[in-house]
């Protein structure tokens, strides 16, 4: 994924400014505090955000082209199954709307490990089970590039575990993985990490070489060493 000279201006703010960015396969995450612009990159990745300037390349073609369409899975904030129908009855209904077969249903659900609650209306899951859901449905179409926009949100600690586990059987079966999220401690968890604030992306590394750059031993006290020799 290419991005060169990404302008946005959301409202009268401008939210993105000339950001280049190349993101490769892994898991990728993207830190940052709340209303840096995390949603408005990952909504720019799958093609639905509006731009002022700049390209956004997915595997060569512009983002939220066509062709991309059953290769870009994209999980937003929201719960985004019926809540009134159990998860197999969630998972066909999408599949019949991409023209997935009955076997990618199948998978999906044993990709997210949901077989035992495939018979259960949503509205009477867990939020990490209902999320879950959310990403099963991404994956119907068996993506090569899941964007995953604070998947993690509002879970227990045992539940974002399962999640990040999950997140890495994907990235290790192939799939590109963008998650954002904006709890630092999450941070440990990605191939790579880009810090992001104010609509920059302030650091790109591995945890360990964003921590080492810094001198020092979390990614939060990174996160905060950066910003202030950015700022001085
Ligand atoms: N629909 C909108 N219209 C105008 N401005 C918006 C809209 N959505 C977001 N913004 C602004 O764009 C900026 C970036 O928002 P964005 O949702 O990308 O941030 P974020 O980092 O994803 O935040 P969060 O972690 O809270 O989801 C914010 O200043 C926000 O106020």
């Amino acid at each position: 994924m290419e991005i060169r000279d990404l302008h946005v201006v959301r409202g009268r703010h401008p939210v993105l400014e000339h950001l280049d960015l190349t993101i490769g396969g892994g898991v990728t995450g993207l830190l940052g505090p709340s209303g840096c612009g995390k949603s408005t990159l990952m909504r720019c990745l799958v093609g639905v955000q509006q731009v002022r300037g700049g390209t956004i390349e997915v595997f060569g073609r512009p983002a939220g082209s066509r062709p991309l369409r059953d290769r870009v899975g994209y999980v937003t904030q929201a719960v985004s199954v019926y809540h009134d129908l159990t998860v197999a009855e969630n998972l066909r209904f999408f599949a019949r709307v991409i023209g997935a077969d009955r076997a990618a249903v199948d998978r999906a659900i044993a990709a997210v490990d949901l077989q035992d609650r495939a018979g259960d209306v949503v509205g009477r899951l867990s939020g990490g089970q209902q999320s879950r859901a959310s990403l099963a449905v991404a994956l119907l179409g068996e993506p090569d590039l899941l964007v995953l926009d604070e998947p993690t949100v509002g879970l227990d600690p045992v539940l974002r575990e399962d999640l990040w586990s999950l997140f890495h059987r994907l990235a290790d079966s192939g799939v590109a993985v963008f998650v954002s999220s904006h709890v630092m401690d999450e941070a440990e968890r990605c191939d790579r990490l880009l810090l992001m604030r104010t609509g920059r992306i302030i650091a790109d590394g591995t945890p360990a070489e964003i921590k080492a750059r810094a001198g020092v031993n979390d990614v939060e006290s990174a996160f905060l060493a950066i910003v202030r020799s950015d700022a001085a």
